[in-house]
C-alpha cells in the first residue's frame, strides 16, 4: 500500500510514519504538513533516525502523486483541503481528525460518491468494540438511569468533547430511539435546576498528556454501571487507520466508519 501522510509532524502523523515504516505491506510515499511548519524539506523519518527517502512538503499535488491512500489526522479546515486534491489524484482517505462541522461533513459524503473514504473518530478497535456495548447497555437500562459521558485528553487537544465522546452520545441516542442534538447537555453552570430526565451529559477534562479517556455512566437509584475505554499509546489508532487501509483496498467509493472496517455494523 503506497501511503501519504498528512499532518506528518504532529503527534499522530509520527505514529502513523512509525507504523507505515514498520508494516510489512506498506510504504511510505508522501509526507504532507503545512507550509508554516519548520520541518518542510527534511527527511519524514528523521525523528526516528531513519532515511525514508520521503521529504515533508507543503506542496498536497506532490505528497498524493504516487499516493493511493492519504491517512489525514490534522485539523478541519487541512482535511478539507487535503480532500479536495485527493479527489483529483484518486488517493482513497483515511480521516481521523475530530471536530468537523455538518457542513464539512457533508462535503465528505458528496466527495464518497467518487472516492473511498474511512472516517472515524476513533480508529482503535477497542473504542469501536466499546460503542457495541454502549449499545447493548443503554437498550437494556434505558430507563431510570441517567446517562453521563465524561471525556480526558492531554493539554493540546482543541476540540471539545472528543469526536469520540460525541459518536458515544450518538449510539447511544439512537438505541434509545432519539436525536443526539435533542437530548445532549454540553455544560452546567450556577443555578442549572434538576437534572432533566432523559438528558445525556457530557463532561470534559484536559490535562497533561492524557492519550484518550472514555466512562459512560449510568446512573441508577442504589447502583451506578461504568463503561469505561482508557487508551495509554496512539498505536492502536495508527493500527487502525492501517487496517483502514488494507479495507479500502476493495473498495471503490463510499463514506466508511471503523464499524464497518472491523465487521461491527449490525
Ligand atoms: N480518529 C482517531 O482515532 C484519532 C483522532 N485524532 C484527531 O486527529 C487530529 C490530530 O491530532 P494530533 O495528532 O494529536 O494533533 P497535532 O496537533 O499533534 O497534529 C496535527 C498536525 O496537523 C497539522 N495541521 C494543523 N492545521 C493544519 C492545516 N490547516 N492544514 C494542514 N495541516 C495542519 C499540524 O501542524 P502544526 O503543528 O504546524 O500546526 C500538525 O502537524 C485531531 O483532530 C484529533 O482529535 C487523534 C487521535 C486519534
Ligand atoms: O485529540 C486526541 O488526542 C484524540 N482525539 C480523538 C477524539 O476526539 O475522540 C480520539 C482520541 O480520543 C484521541
Amino acid at each position: 500500500m503506497k501511503i501519504a501522510i498528512a499532518g506528518a509532524t504532529g503527534r499522530m502523523g509520527r505514529m502513523l510514519i512509525e507504523a507505515v515504516l514498520s508494516s510489512p505491506d506498506a510504504e511510505l510515499v508522501g509526507a504532507l504538513e503545512h507550509d508554516t511548519c519548520q520541518l518542510l524539506g527534511e527527511d519524514a523519518g528523521a525523528f526516528l533516525g531513519k532515511k525514508t527517502g520521503v521529504a515533508i512538503t507543503a506542496d498536497i499535488t506532490k505528497a498524493l502523486s504516487g499516493a493511493e491512500f492519504l491517512i489525514d489526522f490534522t485539523r478541519p479546515e487541512g482535511t478539507m483541503a487535503h480532500l479536495a486534491v485527493a479527489q483529483k489524484t484518486g488517493s482513497k482517505m483515511i480521516i481521523g481528525t475530530t471536530g468537523l462541522s455538518p457542513e464539512q461533513i457533508a462535503a465528505l459524503k458528496k466527495a464518497a460518491e467518487n472516492l473511498a473514504i474511512v472516517f472515524a473518530p476513533n480508529m482503535s478497535v477497542g473504542v469501536n468494540v466499546t460503542f457495541k456495548l454502549l449499545e447493548i447497555a443503554a437498550k437494556m437500562l434505558n430507563e431510570g438511569y441517567d446517562i453521563e459521558i465524561i471525556e480526558a485528553h492531554h493539554r493540546h487537544k482543541v476540540d471539545a468533547p472528543s469526536g469520540t465522546a460525541l459518536r458515544m452520545g450518538e449510539v447511544i441516542a439512537d438505541a434509545l430511539g432519539e436525536k443526539l442534538d435533542d437530548v445532549a447537555v454540553y455544560a452546567r453552570e450556577g443555578h442549572t435546576g434538576e437534572r432533566k430526565p432523559g438528558s445525556i451529559g457530557f463532561a470534559t477534562i484536559r490535562g497533561g498528556d492524557i492519550v484518550g479517556d472514555h466512562t459512560v455512566l449510568f446512573a441508577g437509584e442504589g447502583e451506578r454501571i461504568e463503561i469505561s475505554h482508557k487508551s495509554s499509546s496512539r498505536q492502536s489508532y495508527a493500527q487502525g487507520s492501517l487496517r483502514a487501509a488494507r479495507f479500502l483496498k476493495h473498495q471503490s467509493s463510499g463514506l466508511h466508519d471503523m464499524q464497518d472496517v472491523l465487521g461491527l455494523r449490525k
